[in-house]
């Protein structure tokens, strides 16, 4: 055993232990899907760990019979083959190991990572609320090379390690059964100190990484807000601040540095004295002749076998726990199940559609603040073709009809209807393909510009792409683009202006071809030009369509048929642009704050 392995880094962000074992069962499950690779895998194991106990095997015959003056040279050369044999077989068995355990490991990795994201893709937007998408992103990535660890890497040393320990210890009770119950209280010896050495030094280097990850964040914070930190004439604080840190860090590293000398001499000396005294013991009962040369070479080795897989396992059982704690995070995210899930019959929706979306007494709470009315008492029932514009302040509860319409929730109470069927007994994929969004900010992906514009609408051909890219008012910028509609939009794809971004969520939604558009108008302000394009572009889609839009601008509330002014959850007032504006109530004290100017 050595110390560098004894001090090896953990793994990046570990997970946290579990109690038991009991969550690794989902691992089990999930491993014994491929049977034949199971199988392969543990012969593979068997062969490996008995190949290696045959070597000091195979030494001992060659020291006994084979380094003697006048030995049988033909009979010297079959032991050498029988040792070459078993290394052949070794490096074989060893390359099967380790291709089949790590292929299960790397297997039931990926099949955990689509199963926890195919049912991420079922639940509703409340449950990531609750869940960071980044916590969730992370079991995705660190957990799961948590679980391929324990797969590929841990189990196997385990078994290989339990074979090991087992099958050395018997080997050696039958070559000296005396020295080796010596052995046996003398292993835990040498073994435990190191062990107990290795983890002080691997937690000492844990804290170690942490003060270097300090480091990098001071220097990222005053490279940040360099011109702040000089403007101020703080660079001499600046500079002690970050020489603290470089000392604290570099004691640490002392810390680190001193464990490892002092593991370093302990080992040295536990191993080798070890060896030493048991070769000594040996040597004596080699010369009483008790016992011959070639026994006493493969105690040694055997003897170094056994510790080893001892050492190993001590290791184990902390790892095979975190493996626990990650299959048990990652086993919550599977077994979760979505509130809004389809009824075993759903009814369907009438085919054609007509559009109409009726709200009745509608009470709704949010599930992480049922303190708050959402919507309380609503009814409201857009008829097919009609533009109905909500008005409100904020936090009155316009988004949220939204999510009611699209069956995101539930209500708590009355009903959601759209051509009267009631949500609760329709499949929310039917209910979503009835209505298509533009949100107030068009999400873009990571992929060209032709694939986030048939988004909601994959059979759609570049014709089609294109006639509604003209109805968008895109048309312009996206010819514009270097490489057409293979352009790769995204992160830093192709830098889009707000303008374009919402003409592009507008050519999305005409694709889309749902009888019932959804349009949260988007507040940022754009410049007239790119405003008037976009208007002519909404002023398109809403044509023909049943549109509930959350109206931010003047010329859209104009053009509605109905306005309804909400506050608190509910309808406070309805009408015309003219006869609210006339009511001097809450629409005409909202138009004269957000229109200013406008109205006139
Ligand atoms: N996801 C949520 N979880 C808990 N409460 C929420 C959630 N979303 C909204 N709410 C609350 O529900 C009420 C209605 O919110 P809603 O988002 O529908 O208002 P809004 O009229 O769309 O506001 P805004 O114009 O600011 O978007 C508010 O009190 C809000 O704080």
């Amino acid at each position: 055993m050595d110390e560098e392995t004894l001090a090896q880094e953990p793994i990046a962000e570990p997970a946290p232990r579990a109690r038991t074992l009991g969550p690794l069962r989902m691992i089990w499950r999930e491993a014994m899907k491929y049977p034949g690779r199971m199988v392969a895998a543990c012969v593979a194991l068997l062969v490996t760990s008995a190949s290696t106990l045959a070597i000091p095997a195979g030494f001992k015959l060659i020291i006994d019979k084979g380094f003697a003056q006048g030995a049988d040279v033909d009979a010297l050369g079959r032991w050498f083959q029988y040792l070459l044999l078993i290394v052949v077989v070794l490096a074989i068995g060893t390359a099967c190991r380790f291709y089949f355990v790590s292929w299960l490991g790397e297997r039931v990795v990926a099949d955990i990572r689509l199963r926890v994201q195919a049912n991420l893709l079922r639940l509703p937007p409340s449950f990531f609320e609750s869940n960071s998408p980044k916590e969730i992103s992370s079991r995705m990535t660190s957990d799961t090379a948590v679980i391929e660890q324990v797969v590929g890497t841990t189990v196997s040393v385990a078994l290989r390690n339990v074979i090991t320990a087992v099958g050395g210890l018997a080997y050696l009770f039958f070559l000296a059964p005396k020295l080796t119950a010596i052995l046996m209280v003398g292993i835990p010896l040498v073994v435990g100190p190191i062990v107990f050495f290795g983890r002080r030094v691997r937690n000492v280097s844990r804290s170690s990484q942490d003060r270097v990850a300090g480091i990098g964040v001071i220097v990222a914070e005053v490279l940040g807000a360099m011109k702040i930190v000089q403007a101020f004439g703080q660079e001499t604080r600046e500079m002690a601040r970050f020489g603290e840190r470089v000392e604290a860090t570099f004691q640490t590293a002392l810390r680190r540095i001193s464990l490892r000398a002092v593991m370093t001499a302990i080992v040295i000396f536990l191993v080798f004295g070890g060896i030493t005294m048991l070769v000594w013991e040996g040597a004596l009962g080699v010369a009483s002749g008790a016992i011959s040369g070639g026994t006493i070479f493969a105690i040694v080795i055997t003897a170094g076998l056994v510790a080893g897989a001892a050492g190993a396992l001590s290791e184990v059982y902390g790892d095979l726990l975190r493996g626990a704690g990650a299959a048990g995070r990652l086993n919550e995210l599977l077994r979760e199940e979505p509130d809004i899930a389809p009824p075993v019959r759903p009814t369907a929706l009438p085919v054609p559609p007509r559009g109409q979306i009726a709200f009745q007494n509608v009470v709704f709470r949010y599930p992480s603040r049922p303190e708050v009315l959402a919507l309380n008492d609503f009814s409201l029932t857009v008829e097919p073709g009609e533009t109905v514009a909500i008005v409100g302040p904020s936090g009155a509860g316009k988004s949220t009809l939204f999510l009611l319409a699209q069956r995101f929730y539930d209500p708590h109470g009355g009903t959601v209807r759209i051509d009267g069927v009631l949500l609760t007994s329709a499949d929310p994929a039917e209910i979503r393909a009835r209505s298509a969004l533009v949100p107030q900010d068009a999400t873009l992906f990571a992929a060209s510009a032709r694939d986030n514009l048939r988004y909601g609408n994959w059979s759609a051909s570049d014709e089609d792409i294109w006639e509604a890219a003209r109805t968008a008012n895109a048309e312009g910028f996206l010819r514009d683009l270097p490489e057409g509609l293979d352009t790769f939009l995204g992160e830093d794809g192709a830098r889009l202006s707000g303008g374009q971004r919402q003409r592009i969520a507008i050519a999305r939604a005409v694709l889309r071809k749902a009888p019932i558009l959804l349009l949260d108008e988007a507040t940022s302000a754009l410049d007239a030009e790119s405003e008037r394009l976009v208007q002519e572009a909404l002023d398109r889609l809403m044509k023909e369509r049943t549109t509930l839009v959350i109206a931010h601008r003047l010329a859209t509330i104009r053009a509605a048929d109905r306005i309804i002014v909400m506050d608190g959850g509910r309808i406070v007032e309805q009408g015309t642009h003219a006869s609210l504006s006339a009511a001097d109530g809450l629409y005409a004290r909202l138009a004269k704050l957000q229109f200013e100017g406008i109205v006139a």
